[in-house]
């Protein structure tokens, strides 16, 4: 029998969803030439940017500070490419973690790419009349 999993407790599970998550992203034929060949991302900066979001979400610890829907509007996505990025996410935690936070990481995610395609969605429509 494998051990129940732990729920997301410490930074050391924070780097473990981020890292692990990014890992499949990276794989991926949708989302892999978004943010390599368009977005030409520096993951050096922004795996420790994700550290911060995630942590601030579920540890509390209020340290990151940025904006990040702006980072987004530019990008050629739509639905298909949240779900994707949804469904990774989901895997990632339901892989490595059990328990209220990692129930909150879902939902967190999913609240927020639900905003996000939605005013992506728009601005596209709107930019187009
Ligand atoms: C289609 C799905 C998504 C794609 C393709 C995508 C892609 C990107 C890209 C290219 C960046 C910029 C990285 C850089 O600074 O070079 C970024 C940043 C970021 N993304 Fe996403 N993203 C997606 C969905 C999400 C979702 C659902 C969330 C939140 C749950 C999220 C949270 C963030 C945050 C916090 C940043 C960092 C912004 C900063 O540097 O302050 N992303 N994303």
């Amino acid at each position: 029998m494998t051990a129940p999993l732990a729920d997301i407790q410490t930074e050391a599970d924070i780097k473990t969803l981020v890292d692990s998550f990014y890992d499949k992203v990276n794989q991926d034929d949708l989302l892999a030439p978004i943010f390599n060949g368009v977005a030409h991302v520096n993951w050096a900066a922004h795996l420790p940017a994700m550290y911060d979001f995630w942590s601030s979400l579920l540890l509390g610890t209020s340290r990151y500070r940025g904006r990040p829907f702006p980072k987004h509007l530019p990008l050629p996505v739509d639905a298909t490419h949240f779900q994707r990025w949804l469904n990774l996410f989901y895997a990632t935690v339901e892989e490595n973690f059990a328990g209220p936070n990692a129930d909150q990481a879902k939902v967190r995610a999913l609240n927020i790419a639900t905003m996000f395609e939605y005013r992506i969605r728009k601005y596209n429509s709107l930019s187009i009349l």
